[in-house]
């Protein structure tokens, strides 16, 4: 590799982490982390329950101290930030929750007004609505702007709790367990509204999930989280082609539809 292909890949480094340990007292969560995502890419962290996939993403956005190791976020040491810039830099990560964490008492459009009044005070009513109608329109529930969380389906739920994301334009997204709790029609549709708006958006993201279809289909890389490391990273296919027991064993008790 040349010196300056090395380069062109640091500087397109949005998520840098090194070393990274975390433990909860005598649990050993994460026991030397070290993972780099490039802009644009689709990386997912694979992984058994209880295995630390929400605690990484839980670090990477700032929202849980790391004991050791150094992560830097859009080129900024998330360590070195203080609470004004750490919510300067939590605007441009997407968090996209496995419940979706959407208002039950507002409707669909206040759900989604909520975060962009409040982050982007300057924008005018109509731009607003504009915003609004454009990434419900994006995630294909337009017809949906004047319900209720609890009138929408599952899959619904999530579109809008991406929708929510989305309308304040994240440059990274991390998405946990996105397909959690849905059947597998709507799973696959939910796959390919993550690729979508990868696409659309230009996002990067970390995608972490138990669910194989939804590794194969987002993910440009899988990393294989067990024992608190990461076993392989790689393709799909490279990663399931180790013997590793471990890594075999996850792979054949998941049904792959895609
Ligand atoms: N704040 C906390 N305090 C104490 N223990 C915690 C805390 N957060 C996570 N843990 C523990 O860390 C371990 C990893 O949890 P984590 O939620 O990251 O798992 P996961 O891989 O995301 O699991 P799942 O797929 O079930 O969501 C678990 O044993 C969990 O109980």
């Amino acid at each position: 590799m040349t010196n300056q292909s090395i380069s062109t890949q640091q500087e397109e480094a949005v998520v840098s982490i090194h070393g990274l340990r975390k433990s909860f007292e005598d649990l050993h969560v994460l026991n030397g982390i070290d993972l780099t995502v490039h802009k644009g890419e689709n990386v997912v962290v694979l992984g058994r329950s209880g295995s630390g996939k929400s605690v990484l993403i839980k670090i990477i956005a700032g929202l849980l101290k790391p004991d050791l190791g150094t992560i830097a976020v859009l080129g900024e040491d998330i360590d070195q930030l203080d609470e004004e810039e750490l919510k300067r830099l939590r605007l441009k990560i997407g968090f996209s929750f496995q419940s979706s964490a959407l208002y039950d008492s507002m409707t669909v459009q206040e759900n989604l007004e909520f975060p962009l009044i409040r982050n982007k005070p300057e924008l005018s009513k109509q731009q607003v609505n504009e915003a609004i109608e454009q990434v419900l329109e994006d995630v294909g529930l337009l017809h949906t702007i004047y319900q209720m969380p609890d009138e929408l389906s599952g899959g619904q739920k999530k579109r809008i709790g991406i929708a929510r994301m989305l309308i304040l334009n994240p440059e990274i997204i991390l998405y946990d367990e996105p397909t959690g709790g849905l059947d597998p029609i709507t799973c696959v549709e939910i796959n390919h509204l993550i690729n979508k708006v990868r696409q659309q958006y230009n996002t990067s993201s970390i995608i972490i999930t138990h669910d194989m279809t939804c590794a194969k289909t987002t993910g440009d890389r899988v990393i294989m989280l067990s024992d608190g490391i990461f076993l392989k990273d790689g393709p799909f296919e490279e990663v399931f082609a180790s013997t590793d027991e471990r890594i075999s064993a996850f792979y054949n008790y998941n049904f792959i539809n895609q």
